[in-house]
């Protein structure tokens, strides 16, 4: 059995602004994360990085393909199906933290929990065991308006880890910092990518970062190449 967490296979997504207006972004990507593994993501502007982490991220249906995620191909299935699964076993994380400014770290943390279920008090206690590995216990009650670019992205990471999902989907996660704060974020992702067992997939247009990855792959012409 294959230890697969997320399969695209032959995947294909066209923007149709009328007839004579189709444009191909993904003509059959083809890509597999494996358990564990972190997969850096290369794509030159307008490739279609956004249309495939959508897609990836069970936020976007493909034109034809497959998605598995975690065993599950979503192929034909509904909206709800998505949402659950989406919830579960996928964390997303973007170039701009996307915290609530009206809640603490902490909150920040415990609330999507609250949201799949979890109860208050192990929510607590898993987003303190997060804050800790990035850090950042010391700044669990600070709102994200009091703590620095880098802090923020850190406790950002934590929110898209507390429902120990399978697979993080990264989008630029350090492209807002500076090169000095982006490798110090870069380090603690590693650190928690490897130290939760969780497979990830970021998309960055940093090649420094990019080589301290698993794996590198390119988006050319509609498909993932090797790197
Ligand atoms: N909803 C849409 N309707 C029509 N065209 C679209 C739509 N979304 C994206 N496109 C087009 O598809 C192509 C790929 O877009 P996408 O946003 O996936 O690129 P990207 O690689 O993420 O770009 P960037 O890195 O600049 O954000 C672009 O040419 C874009 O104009």
């Amino acid at each position: 059995m294959s230890d697969a967490v997320l399969e695209l296979k032959a995947v294909t997504k066209s923007y149709n602004q009328g007839a004579a207006n189709q444009i191909d972004v993904l003509r059959g990507v083809d890509l597999t994360l494996n358990a564990g593994e972190m997969v850096a993501l290369v794509a030159p502007s307008g490739a279609g990085k956004s249309t495939l982490l959508h897609i990836a991220g069970l936020l976007d249906v493909p034109d034809s393909g497959s998605v598995t995620v975690a065993g599950q191909d979503i192929s034909g299935k509904g909206d709800s199906m998505r949402t659950s699964l989406r919830r579960q076993e996928l964390g997303f994380v973007y170039q701009f933290h996307h915290l609530l400014p009206e809640f603490t770290a902490l909150e920040n943390i415990i609330l999507p929990q609250l949201a799949n279920g979890i109860a208050q008090r192990a929510a607590e206690a898993r987003a303190e065991e997060l804050l800790a590995l990035v850090g950042l216990s010391a700044r669990a009650q600070h709102r994200p308006a009091a703590l620095s670019g880098g802090e923020q992205q850190r406790v950002a990471f934590c929110r898209a880890l507390a429902n120990r999902p399978r697979v993080l989907l990264a989008d630029e996660p350090t492209g807002n910092l500076d090169p000095g704060t982006s490798d110090q974020v870069f380090a603690a992702l590693m650190d928690l990518v490897a130290g939760t067992g969780l497979s990830a997939l970021v998309a960055t247009h940093n090649p420094e970062l990019a080589a301290r990855m698993d794996r590198r792959v390119k988006l050319e012409q509609g498909r993932l190449v090797d790197l």
